[in-house]
């Protein structure tokens, strides 16, 4: 995939016309590869931008200060979002996944991760004599880790087994039944779920769950970075080289495909009707629910099971701008909380500039996001401050200039956040989520081996341009 990025898609099998519903990171991907290939391309976007999911918002904060409100952090190992960083030449910088001045705020105890990791039992959690003085990390470990190691040391076939053998279990059932031994109590569970980022949805997929987030995401030894000015910055890369192929503010809402060709439809501004011998659908499932396809029976089984019952998780997030960078002199960097905001970050641009800065103050995802669907914007800042409150004291009322929140639940043009496996969907219709459906192809992050990543839609977007252009 790598040299389909750097040199382009083979040579195809003739000249074809493509339509490729949404200009996400996958839609511009694909669209990019397959004009360059020679092929007739028009991206047809819903909404009045496009990136997707991958946002950064600007508006309200103050000049050259921005939030990252979907993709923000980039592992350094996810090679082909480098890839593609390199070759449009972005500028990029450390994202502080961790820093050393990390907190927590847990059972109402508010401490260091150096002082818990010291003395685990600080946080209050009433655990087995055998769990006392272990961290979450070890106590996941104690009963994850023959499964981890198995995972990171088997052949492609050997994970596809592992994967089998635990497909219908969730985190939540594979800590509770420790198929491996160590049974943890529900109170290590329920500390692992709070300090490894999964209360949220415990009962999704294990293997997704682990694969995704846990060892991406809370594996020390991941490295991450973002791109400096915004994220959004490499979709918007590709803009130039299809601005005459890209249509905004054509929501599709019907495709109709026949043997010669497919017709897609869309609305906003002037209703259109389009017409190619192929489309490529990237918009996630939940999505796809309401756009008509037809005829139904051009779609299998499986397929539609995929579309009806593939899960794209909450998330909200609420970006504040202070006027001074006050967790830099008090020595506070990120924070993992049991309260309403569960995760703050502080920005890795502009570090030491003495210069208003923007706190990712609230990240929830999962469960815990769910909560912010019954309040206000304005409400959700309010509880969001009471938190920031108890972290860094009266003052953040003073030093507030402005916020933004953004509840991708509501985003009609994701209906969520990213996709998670929920037990036995690996198994069940993993196969035919990707699989194309007479002149109909399927690209996205859902569709791919990295769930809720960039890389994930990368690597779609290559993977269904080379299907197209071999057709
Ligand atoms: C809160 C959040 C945090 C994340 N954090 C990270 C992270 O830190 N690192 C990381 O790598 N990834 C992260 N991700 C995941 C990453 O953003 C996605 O995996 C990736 O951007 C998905 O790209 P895509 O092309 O598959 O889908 P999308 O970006 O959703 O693109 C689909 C496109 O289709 C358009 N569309 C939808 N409906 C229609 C319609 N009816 N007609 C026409 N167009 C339509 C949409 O507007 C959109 O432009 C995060 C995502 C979220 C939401
Ligand atoms: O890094 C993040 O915040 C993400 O959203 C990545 C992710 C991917 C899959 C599940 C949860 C989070």
């Amino acid at each position: 995939m790598i040299a389909i990025i750097k040199g382009g898609l083979p040579q195809g099998k003739g000249k074809k016309k493509i339509l490729i519903i949404g200009a996400g990171l996958s839609g511009l991907v694909a669209a990019t590869l397959l004009k360059k290939a020679g092929h007739e391309v028009t991206l047809l976007e819903g909404n009045n931008r496009i990136g997707g999911r991958v946002y950064t918002k600007r508006s309200p904060f103050s000049e050259g200060n921005y939030l990252d409100m979907g993709a923000m952090r980039i592992p350094d190992n996810h090679r082909l979002v480098m890839e593609y960083i390199r070759k449009f030449n972005l500028p990029t910088n450390p994202f502080l996944n961790t820093t050393p001045y990390d907190k927590l705020y847990v059972n109402g105890v508010y401490t260091t991760v150096d002082e818990y990791e010291g003395n685990p039992d600080i946080l209050g959690f009433p655990l087995t004599q055998s769990e006392k003085g272990k961290t979450a990390e070890q106590l996941f470990l104690d009963t994850t880790k023959p499964f981890i190691d198995a995972y990171q040391s088997g052949s492609k076939e050997e994970r596809k087994r592992l994967i089998e053998r635990f497909s219908n279990y969730s985190m939540g059932r594979f800590l509770r039944e420790s198929p491996y031994g160590n049974p943890l109590s529900l109170n290590a569970i329920r500390m692992i779920s709070v300090l490894q980022g999964i209360e949220g949805f415990p009962e999704f997929s294990f293997s997704d769950i682990l694969t995704d987030i846990i060892y991406p995401i809370f594996r020390k030894e991941t490295k991450f970075n973002q791109i400096t000015g915004g994220n959004d910055r490499l979709p918007y890369a590709f803009k130039e080289g299809l601005k005459d192929n890209l249509l905004m503010n054509q929501q599709v809402y019907r495709i109709v495909q026949d043997r010669d060709g497919v017709e897609v439809y869309t609305r906003n501004g002037k209703p259109g009707i389009y017409r190619g011998d192929y489309a490529l659908v990237t918009v996630p499932f939940t999505v796809l629910q309401s756009i008509e396809i037809e005829p139904y029976s051009s779609i299998s089984f499986k397929k539609w099971q995929a579309i009806t019952e593939l899960t794209n998780v909450p998330a909200v997030k609420v970006g504040i701008e202070f006027k001074n960078r006050f967790w830099e002199e008090m020595k506070i960097g990120n924070i993992i909380s049991d309260l309403p905001s569960r995760f703050t970050y502080v920005p890795s641009n502009g570090i030491g500039s003495g210069r208003p800065g923007v706190l990712l103050a609230s990240y929830s995802w999962g469960q815990n996001a769910l909560l912010f669907n019954s309040m206000s914007k304005e409400e959700i800042f309010a509880n969001v401050m009471k938190d920031l409150e108890k972290f860094y004291g009266p003052r953040v009322y003073s030093e507030v200039s402005s916020y933004a929140v953004y509840n991708w639940s509501v985003n009609p043009f994701s209906a969520g956040c990213f996709t998670l496996f929920t037990p036995g969907q690996e198994t069940d219709f993993a196969d035919y989520i990707q699989h194309p459906e007479g002149r109909l192809h399927f690209a996205g992050e859902h569709t791919s081996s990295f769930h809720g990543w960039m890389e994930g839609a990368i690597e779609s977007g290559i993977r269904a341009a080379y299907e197209l252009n071999e057709r």
